[in-house]
Parts: structure tokens; sequence; C-alpha cells
């Protein structure tokens, strides 16, 4: 088994998805936080200079969405053929694409919220359907990462997604597999 080290801040942000794919696939890792305080001095050490990281056995990977599709890979969370996979990568860069609209502490954020997720959770609603799981036939990262995300939204607008139960219940589902409920339960509780 490979050592792993995830370092990131003591946030979930970016984190956060790769940690889900750790506490599903059972793989023991460092959780490394690091404080905000100390990155000035870190910083220069990380390739590319920014977090979150993961080593693989001395091997340092950067680049969130790259961390997590790795492990979903070797967890078997990635998508059970090509197009699956495929449409699993659509849908996080989907959710991505618009997680990076935000200009965060910016007063921007609600206008956002409120007049640009609207189009996002309609079509992720037209999406899902009435699957159980965004793509294919059982959970994989897509799941992970539309609950890692909404999680986020919905702690700034409770009301978010309201119109969209089939995408609450779809949160439910994945923070019910009992690996997620336990690291949800057991992790460090954090704003962001
Ligand atoms: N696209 C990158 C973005 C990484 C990124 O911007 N990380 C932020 C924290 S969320 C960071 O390291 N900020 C500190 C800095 O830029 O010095 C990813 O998804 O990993």
């Amino acid at each position: 088994m490979p050592q792993y080290k995830l370092t990131y801040f003591n946030l979930r942000g970016r984190a956060e998805i790769s940690r889900y794919l750790f506490a599903y696939s059972g793989k023991k890792y460092e959780d490394h936080r690091i404080e905000a305080a100390d990155w000035p001095k870190i910083k220069p050490t990380i390739p590319f200079g920014k977090l979150p990281v993961l080593e693989v056995d001395g091997v340092t990977i950067h680049q969130s969405l790259a961390i997590a599709r790795y492990l979903a890979r070797e967890s078997g969370l990635a998508g059970q053929t090509p197009v699956e996979q495929a449409l699993v990568d659509a849908i996080v860069d989907t959710i991505a694409d618009f997680m990076t609209l935000f200009p965060w502490g910016n007063r921007a954020f609600d206008d956002i919220l409120t007049n640009k997720a609207p189009e996002l959770l309609k079509d992720l609603n037209t999406f899902l359907g009435d699957k159980n799981w965004l793509v294919g036939k059982s959970v994989t990262w897509a799941d992970f990462y539309w609950d890692v995300c909404s999680t986020t939204l919905l702690s700034h607008k409770a009301d978010l997604v309201d119109n969209y139960p089939r995408l609450l219940a779809l949160k439910d589902r994945v923070q019910a597999l009992p690996a997620i409920a336990a690291w949800i339960q057991k992790r460090p509780k954090t704003a962001l």
C-alpha cells in the first residue's frame, strides 16, 4: 500500500473531495493541515506553489482534481466505462467551473448564488433525472464532488437547492454512505 500524504489548509475547500475518496476507499493517509501563518515559508517548497498536493511514495501530485481523479481511478469511483468516465469528468468540470466564479470573501458572492446558481442547478437536476447517482448505476466521485461543493454553497445560502429535491436527495444518499457518514462525523469542523 503506498504512503499517502495530503497537504492543505485546515479547511474542507479543495482537499475535501480527496478526503471523501480516502474515507470511502478506507485507504490510510496523512491528512496534513497547515496553518495559514506558516504558508509563506512552506509555499516555495511546494511544486507550483499551491495547495492541495498529494505525496504518493515521494511523488508530489498537484491540482485538486488531478489528485481526486487519480484516487477515484484507484478506487473504482471514476466511472465503469470510458464514456462514463468522460461524463464523470464533465460533471466535475461543470461544477468546478461554477465554483471558480466565486471571488471568495467578496460581496459579489451573493449575486452569483442568486443569479448564476439556478442555471447550474437546473441543468444538474435534468442530468440526474430520476437516477440514484449522477453517472451510471453506482456512486462515483462526481456524486462526492456535488456533495462537497454544495455543502459549501449551502453554508452561504441555506435554501439554494430547495427547488431541487432530487439533488438534495443525492446529497443525503452520499452522506448516508457509512464511510462518508463516519468521516463527516469525525472531520475537523471548519467554516469552508
Ligand atoms: N486549480 C488549483 C487551485 C489551487 C489553489 O488556488 N489553491 C489555493 C488554496 S484553495 C492556494 O494554494 N492558495 C495559496 C496561494 O496561492 O499562495 C487546484 O484545484 O488545486
